[in-house]
């Protein structure tokens, strides 16, 4: 396709109906007959008839050429529509939009409905994104990417066929805007589609129908039943001096009907089956008049009559088209609407218009030649009851003119367009004139209804598909350049992202061997700091005197004392212990959180720590756990005062308890030196005041001895039993397993976190690789589409309307 056939945008367009040239005659009949057929029509002998029936055969064989052209671009374009629903579907379209031009980003509606104009020119281009529409822009009017080339507000308003109308009906613009996401949209644009291959089925389904439709109106009593029924040279429509026909008459040949002829009464609002009873009710043709004559119950009746005359000469049945007459009721204001409805309709091929000579165009004749002009550039205008004329010249000057400002094309082809007879002449054939007169309009309607059927029925189809096929170019284009955009955008970001995932891994791995070992560490120094710290603090508990000594009176409950302070000692070395964890573990989860920030940033969520919490709940309780009944040797320490007072401390010692400890053999050993150094009777002299003295003075020292030695044997007693429990493994263990337990949580949640990290960026590389992936077939396929609607436009582009040969 030449870049001429699509640009500039809308001055190519087809509209309907086609506008015919000038010099257009609407009777190029024989103007397609290429040279060849002319000289064989030129040998044909001359015959007139001959020649035309040859024309006419030529024509037609042109038409079914065009009507095939047009039928097989028509299937081509529905199986891309279908295509592409596809594939909006998977990868759902962008349509054009242009960004809304009001500040305060209000929603743009035509002032007549509720439409959002979504192609609405603005100044500033708006941001490329795939099915997105003007209206998301109405809740986030961010800075505006670059607009793509092909993205104009010429090419968004220059959509005809698959224009998306939003109407807002009863959603609040919210919810609008919300519905309006990219899948919406798509959604929007899969119903045009929908829409539009509807819409090409009934146009082929038009393009394929052979038949044709003359559609017989015009005022009150024109003559428009006489004139049919002088056309069909029967008298089948009922005629009356007053106003008689009150529904559509179509009358079709009885061929279509099996030959039968009858009268098919068609049910309101029940689509016409000929072959379904239920949809029409059947009378005989003798039953017409009171059938067609103040009828309320049907709007429509289709006659089914057999044409007695010839090929050449009927109008039914005349070889090449079946046409049906349709004698419509005669305009009034009441059914002035029905009419032009009915006249707008796409079946109607050609409109007659029936006017009386006596009356010429009334307001209502004029209304629905206005009307009717929309649709149809030319009216075949027959005006009827010419007989009762007397100034026949001034009649036709007064008619001609007033033609020439209802519809000027049909004044300039007045000779074959606008006919001056006597209806009810025909059917007695008596006046030649007239006779020949009418000849002459039949022969020329002939030949009207024969070309513009070719346009009536061809041209919809040519001006829509070129329409749709422009449009799909269009969306072909631009998402073609949005693929490649895409693709752009989709490859930078996978080059980013790839390092990121790599450091990501990278990091993971780093980091979770780096919790692991500093949660160890700190562990590993809490237990040895708890050890050495317990382990001094029982060593020594007893190095300094640690309550005060009351006299021996209160010897039981100074070692009561003792025994609690020292236990106390123990304690507040284990709290201290535990103090000094905690400060260790505030700052490992402090050093925990800033490695998550540092690498995670946003991702990571710092843990809310409470160092007040811990250790709260297994409190040693040591008193429970060392007992320590005091009983009376915590109160002598013989050992040490053996140590530190030799013999004579011993003796006492020894002697006043009945030498049941360490040391007794050898104070007697040297109470028997003493006896036989002074010998026997001085000894046995000396013997008890000696030992009353040696016992006195034991006891004395031993009683003073009494505050060093219960420290000494408490704290002795209580090492013995946390010895027993390995009590300063246990607690250094206790203390440290706290400290795990607290650090373990946040460094397993970092790692949850890298885990997460890592596996988000996976997936986005995943996804932007399938994006790729999806984003590489678009591209492929709508530069197909592309190149494929080009080619379909090529083939509609050269079906000539005028019934010419299908242009390569
Ligand atoms: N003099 C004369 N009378 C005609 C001619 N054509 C029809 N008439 C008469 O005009 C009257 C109305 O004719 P119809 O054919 O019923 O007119 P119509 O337009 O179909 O009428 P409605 O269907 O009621 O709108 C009848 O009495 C016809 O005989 C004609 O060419 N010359």
């Amino acid at each position: 396709m030449s870049s001429s056939e699509f640009l500039p945008r809308g001055l190519v367009r087809q509209t309907a109906p086609v506008v015919e040239t000038a010099s257009d005659s609407g009777y190029g009949g024989s103007e397609g007959v290429p040279e060849a057929m002319g000289e064989i029509l030129a040998g044909n002998g001359g015959n007139e008839t001959n020649r035309a029936q040859w024309a006419s055969n030529v024509q037609q064989l042109y038409y079914n050429q065009n009507r095939v052209a047009l039928g097989r671009s028509i299937n081509r374009t529905v199986e891309t529509l279908k295509e592409f629903q596809q594939m909006n579907a998977k990868w759902p379209a962008h349509y054009p939009s242009v960004r809304q031009s009001e500040p305060e980003h209000t929603i743009h509606r035509s002032n007549t409905s509720n439409v959002i104009d979504l192609t609405r020119e603005a100044p500033r281009p708006g941001t490329i994104r795939r099915a997105a529409t003007t209206v998301d822009d109405i809740e986030a009017p961010t800075t505006p990417a670059a607009e793509p080339r092909l993205v104009t507000p010429q090419i968004a308003q220059d959509f005809n066929v698959l224009k998306l109308d939003l109407k807002l009906g009863a959603l609040h613009q919210n919810a609008l805007v919300h519905s309006l996401e990219k899948g919406s949209v798509a959604s929007l644009l899969d119903g045009k589609i929908s829409q539009s291959i509807k819409h090409l089925h009934a146009l082929r389904e038009r393009i394929d129908d052979t038949a044709s439709k003359v559609l017989v109106t015009g005022d009150l009593n024109a003559g428009k039943s006489t004139f049919c029924n002088a056309l069909l040279r029967k008298k089948v429509l009922p005629e009356d001096q007053q106003p008689c026909t009150s529904i559509f008459c179509e009358v079709l040949d009885a061929r279509e009907n099996n030959d039968v002829e009858e009268v098919h009464a068609l049910h309101k609002d029940t689509p016409y089956k000929k072959n379904d009873e239920s949809t029409y009710d059947v009378y005989t043709l003798d039953q017409l008049e009171d059938l067609v004559i103040d009828q309320e119950k049907y709007a429509q009746v289709k006659i089914y009559i057999e044409d007695v005359r010839t090929i050449d000469q009927s109008l039914l049945r005349n070889g090449v088209v079946d046409i049906a007459l349709i004698d419509a009721p005669g305009l009034n204001l009441d059914s002035i609407k029905t009419t032009a409805v009915f006249a707008r309709q796409e079946e109607i091929d050609v409109v007659v218009f029936v006017v009386s000579a006596e009356n010429h165009f009334t307001l209502s004749a004029k209304e629905f030649i206005w009307n009717a002009a929309n649709e149809k550039a030319y009216i075949f205008i027959v005006v009827n009851r010419f007989d009762n004329i007397r100034d026949k010249e001034r009649c036709k000057r007064m008619i001609l003119d007033q033609v020439a400002s209802l519809s000027p094309r049909t004044r300039q082809d007045a000779s074959e367009l606008v006919h001056f007879v006597s209806s009810n002449a025909v059917l007695d054939g008596q006046d030649q004139a007239k006779m020949a007169d009418f000849d002459k309009l039949e022969a020329s309607l002939r030949t009207f209804v024969l070309e513009k059927r070719a346009r009536s029925k061809l041209a919809p189809a040519k001006t829509y598909l070129l329409n749709l096929l422009e449009d799909l170019h269009s969306l072909g284009d631009v998402n073609r350049e949005v693929t490649e955009q895409e693709l752009e955008r989709i490859r930078h970001e996978l080059e980013n992202l790839r390092p990121q995932y790599e450091a990501a891994i990278k990091t993971r791995s780093q980091v979770s061997d780096d919790l692991d070992k500093s949660v160890e560490e700190t562990c590993g120094t809490v237990y040895k700091d708890t050890r050495k710290t317990l382990g001094m603090t029982i060593s020594k508990m007893d190095e300094k005197p640690v309550v005060a000594y009351d006299g021996l009176i209160n010897a039981l409950s100074y070692a009561e004392a003792t025994r609690a302070a020292l236990l106390a000692k123990i304690q507040g070395a284990v709290i201290a212990c535990e103090e000094a964890a905690r400060k260790r573990t505030i700052s490992g989860v402090g050093a925990i959180n800033a490695l998550g920030l540092l690498h995670l940033n946003g991702d990571y969520v710092e843990k809310t720590f409470r160092p007040e919490l811990m250790f709260n709940r297994k409190r040693d309780a040591l008193a429970r756990t060392v007992q320590t009944d005091i009983d009376i040797f915590d109160f002598f320490d013989f050992d040490h005062q053996e140590k530190i007072a030799g013999f004579g401390m011993s003796f006492s010692v020894a002697a006043a308890v009945g030498g049941h400890f360490l040391g007794i053999g050898s104070w007697i050993d040297a109470l028997w030196k003493t006896t036989s150094f002074l010998g026997p009777r001085t000894t046995k002299k000396l013997l008890v005041p000696v030992i009353l003295a040696a016992a006195g003075a034991g006891l004395f020292i031993v009683a003073s001895d009494i505050p060093n030695a219960v420290p000494r044997k408490m704290a002795k007693k209580i090492r013995k039993q946390l010895e027993d429990i390995d009590y300063i493994h246990g607690n250094a263990e206790r203390i440290a397993r706290e400290v795990r337990k607290v650090l373990t949580y946040p460094a397993d949640e970092l790692k949850n976190s890298f885990a997460r990290n890592v596996e988000k960026k996976g997936r986005e590389t995943e996804d932007l690789k399938k994006s790729l992936a999806e984003s590489e077939v678009a591209r492929k396929w709508f530069s197909n589409l592309v190149r494929e609607v080009e080619g379909i436009s090529k083939g509609v582009h050269g079906v000539d309307l005028e019934g010419g040969p299908v242009k390569a």
